[in-house]
């Protein structure tokens, strides 16, 4: 892959114009050559990446800082990579030497962009570290645009991005090379990256070229992980076209057993002209002719392609590594991939739920209030929370407080705080109350529409004021930013006159309303998720029957009930398993019973008969007898959020 490149200017001007509805105007090229972006002089990746970046709704201003993982958490997900960070370790070691007199740095990241390893010293790293070009920092195109990193993972192949190709403006001080690393099972695992100063980077002429580098290094580490991943196999079967390459990294390698192909390095599947979806279950008879015996000799591929030279031995024996054969992808680009992306901590955003975020973003940093609607389960709270984190507030506190399940005496003090003395009972030294505390930060009232009427008052107050009167004391100054949330039709409850018009007007200015999982590309979340519950690394599959099944539930728990059965369902599956219809719940056989009608509170049309009703409070019934009356173990096991069950326990008991 070579990339050309480009004046700097040409590149900053058709990024930004690629936001324009209009596409690259005539004038960014006076002779008029370029007509469309298209036509540009920029490599048809980079232009690939930009607009995926621009459809995500990602803006070429965005800071390029984030915060880094956690130690715990770095240290848990290198745990979760150990083989891959041991075997890589050599490369690592080799390409740290190289970059040394060029002050650059090497990286290892895992399939998701998230930085591993980084190896560097001197200047650069310093003014890498303000970009987070550093462990545990996420470098997918979510996080950072396009780069290296995060473009090498969505194309699947080497990428070299230079300066301004770079998607945010933050980074155009960077070149980075990139390749995928693919693990003997056909999956990607992750990217070996190396990063450098645009302008103090000599040019392939004068240097070595990080692309024949990286590539290099990736070739080495994918043989050496296929031939530990052949130890335990039945045979080891080495490939070239020339027999003088047989035992030298540029071989390929597959692990054989009974005449099938369990694992494979991807210059074999090259070489055979298979996808990685061959590997698990594919016969070696069926691509290549010729007897399959210790020692060497030529085998011809069944279709027609040039002889190759064979050294078949049994492997080593030892502890086979404890990844089994997964269907996956092959190397190949797959440019409308991936609607469906993955942030770094496992949270979904797809191209619907995307630019609300984005949106929600703005609206926080520019101090609007936001009216959060979606079922129970949709991820309101997860949504905020991820708005919380990339706004401008995200240093300060993020205070969450649901007004329905605290009970209503007790939510007046809880929210506006009260003075020393101010009633029997109180706290000695009073109570801030939760607005205080999120006084520089975010407030996040979760069921709003369960918030009683003289508290809808005083919350008019404090927002049309600017300050909260503690019970028993005096207005202090506050400043907040609101998100308020509710599963309710609050315009109903309003003409209901069960929620105050003026409060609801306040609260309305950016109204953002999460779509029901029904609503959502079921089968890309599904995979996203099992990803994220580790089921790739564990060779944990669907299968077609238990998928359908899941598409014919109606999901009425939404994400939180098809994300609580996945994870149930990866965790205790064994290793390998292929996840059959009778492995699912028995609810799942017929959408309309159990926990699968429970979920819809008010405003929602969500099955509304009285028979179904019935069976409802049969699910919850049977749910807390087996809980021995156990709130939260019974929400669990009907996939719905305790302060869900409690409301509806509630309902219950007024409609006795
Ligand atoms: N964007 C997301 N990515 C991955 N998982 C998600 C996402 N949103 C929600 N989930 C899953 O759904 C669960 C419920 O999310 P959340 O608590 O935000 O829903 P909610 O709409 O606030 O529900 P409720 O109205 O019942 O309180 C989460 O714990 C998580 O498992």
């Amino acid at each position: 892959m070579v990339n050309a490149p480009v004046p700097a200017a040409v590149l900053a001007s058709a990024r930004e114009r690629l936001m324009d509805p209009g596409g690259l105007s005539p004038t960014l090229d006076p002779g008029g050559l370029w007509p469309t972006l298209d036509d540009a002089p920029i490599p048809p990746v980079i232009v690939r990446s930009w607009r995926r970046c621009a459809d995500r709704g990602l803006r070429a201003d965005r800071p390029a800082h984030q915060d880094p993982l956690s130690r715990a958490d770095l240290a848990a997900l290198r745990e979760r990579h150990n083989t891959l960070m041991r075997l890589a370790t050599p490369e690592l070691d080799t390409l740290h030497q190289a970059m040394r007199d060029l002050g650059g740095m090497v990286l290892l990241t895992n399939d998701r962009g998230l930085i591993l390893d980084a190896r560097g010293e001197g200047g650069f790293v310093r003014r890498a570290r303000r970009v987070s070009l550093q462990p545990g920092a996420g470098w997918g195109e979510d996080d950072e645009g396009t780069n290296a990193v995060g473009t090498a993972l969505a194309e699947r192949t080497l990428i070299q991005v230079r300066g301004p190709e770079h998607y945010l403006t933050d980074n155009a001080f960077l070149i980075c090379t990139a390749m995928p690393v693919m693990d003997p099972y056909g999956t990607l695992a992750g990217v070996i990256d190396l990063s450098g100063d645009m302008r103090q980077w000599p040019s392939t002429t004068q240097g070595p070229d990080a692309r024949a580098l990286a590539s290099l290094a990736v070739a080495h580490l994918e043989h050496r992980w296929a031939v530990q991943a052949a130890a335990g196999h039945e045979l080891l079967v080495r490939l070239h076209a020339h027999p003088g390459w047989l035992g030298t990294p540029q071989e390929g390698l597959l692990a054989v057993d009974g005449g099938v192909i369990r694992a494979a390095s991807p210059a074999a599947l090259a070489m055979l002209g298979l996808g990685a979806e061959a590997i698990g279950d594919t016969r070696l008879d069926e691509v290549l002719d010729g007897a399959l015996a210790p020692g060497e000799g030529v085998l011809r591929p069944r279709d027609g392609g040039r002889p190759l030279h064979a050294r078949v031995t049994a492997p080593a024996r030892g502890r086979p590594l404890k990844r089994p054969p997964v269907r996956r992808p092959a190397r190949t680009p797959t440019p409308a991939a991936a609607p469906q992306t993955m942030g770094r901590d496992g949270i979904l955003w797809d191209a619907t739920t995307r630019p609300l975020l984005d949106r929600a973003i703005l609206a926080l940093n520019a101090g609007i209030p936001i009216l959060l609607q979606g079922e129970t389960g949709t991820g309101k709270e997860v949504f905020v929370r991820a708005a919380h984190a990339a706004g401008a507030r995200a240093q300060a506190p993020l205070v969450a407080v649901n007004c329905a399940a605290i009970p209503e005496g007790l939510l007046e003090s809880e929210l506006f705080g009260y003075e020393d003395g101010a009633f029997t009972g109180a706290r000695r030294g009073g109570h801030r109350g939760q607005i205080r505390q999120a006084d520089g930060g975010l407030l996040f009232l979760d069921e709003i529409g369960d918030m009683p009427p003289a508290l809808q008052a005083r919350l008019l107050r404090v927002l049309q004021d600017g300050e909260v009167t503690p019970v028993g004391g005096r207005p202090v100054k506050v400043d907040f930013r609101l998100v308020a949330a509710t599963h309710r039709d609050l315009a109903a409850a309003v003409a209901a006159g069960t929620f105050r018009a003026d409060l609801y007007y306040r609260l309305k200015h950016l109204v953002v309303t999460l779509p029901p999982l029904r609503q959502r590309p079921l089968d890309s979340i599904i995979d996203a998720l099992m990803t994220t519950f580790g089921a790739g690394d564990r060779g944990i599959r669907l299968a077609p029957a238990a998928r359908d099944r899941l598409r014919r539930h109606d999901w009425p728990g939404n994400l939180r009930e098809l994300a609580n059965l996945l994870r149930t369902l990866v965790a205790l599956s064994p290793t390998g398993t292929l996840i059959a219809p009778a492995d699912l719940p028995a609810e799942l056989e017929e959408p309309l019973a159990g926990t699968a009608v429970l979920g819809g509170g008010e405003g929602q049309a969500v099955h509304p008969t009285s028979s179904l009703k019935a069976r409802e409070e049969d699910a919850i019934r049977q749910a807390l007898a087996r809980h021995r009356g156990n709130v939260s173990a019974a929400a669990r096991e009907l996939g719905v959020h305790r302060c869900t069950l409690h409301r509806r326990l509630a309902e219950q008991a007024r409609s006795l």
